[in-house]
């Protein structure tokens, strides 16, 4: 039977030396990026550097910027903490959960007649070391820790990468741009001017 090879990177180190790898190619295979951060396993030695939580919202932490092809970072979610309905500026998002569970609702692009709540089209729970997938194509969706006792962290990948976003009310479907900032860079904490007025959490 035939098998495709998935090169399984045994550090996060490793796993970063393997995406910049992958993305010096133009084109992003994204069945292949997934199974390479799916077969990661997680090792919390490895990236506790990058984690820095907030009391309050969650956090984006930058980990690597690949060459000016993405963005790899780690997102820290306390508990209840979680984001609002939001696209993804036209990149591939790969999402692969490091410790914990999170919880994803995906919805529809709201259309022009529509005014009223927003349409659901799925929901998930995702699992340690699981690796998601999402783009504009898809649709939206909304990412939240539901855990009272256990806080969750994942790495995500956006390629190209961005700095901002559109959120969604979830009632009328109104859209609102926001910047996207980082709480820490290469696990150096931002500092504070650069990361006020951000409305994605
Ligand atoms: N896309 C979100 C995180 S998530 O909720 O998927 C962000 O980059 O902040
Ligand atoms: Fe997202």
């Amino acid at each position: 039977m035939e098998q495709t090879e998935v090169m399984k990177p045994h550090t996060l180190d490793d796993l970063v030396k393997v995406l910049n790898q992958i993305f010096a190619s133009d084109y992003v295979n994204v069945e292949e990026v997934q199974n390479i951060m799916e077969a990661y396993e997680s090792k919390p030695q490895e990236w506790a550097k990058f984690a820095k939580f907030d009391q309050f919202r969650y956090t984006r932490n930058l980990v690597d910027v690949g060459n000016g092809k993405y963005n790899l970072m780690i997102l820290c979610w306390g508990e209840g903490h979680g984001s609002s309905i939001h696209d993804h500026t036209d990149s591939h998002c790969f999402m692969k959960m490091l410790q914990g569970h999170l919880k994803e609702t995906l919805y529809e692009w709201p259309d022009h007649k529509s005014h009223g709540e927003m349409a659901q089209k799925s929901q998930r729970i995702l699992q340690e070391n699981q690796c998601a997938y999402i783009s504009d194509s898809l649709g939206l969706h909304r990412v939240e820790n539901v855990s009272h006792t256990e806080s969750a962290v994942s790495l995500h990948l956006y390629s190209p990468p961005f700095q901002q976003c559109n959120t969604f009310d979830q009632r009328t479907g109104h859209k609102n741009t926001v910047k996207l900032t980082f709480w820490s860079k290469f696990g150096e904490r931002t500092p504070f001017e650069t990361t006020v007025s951000q409305e994605n959490n």
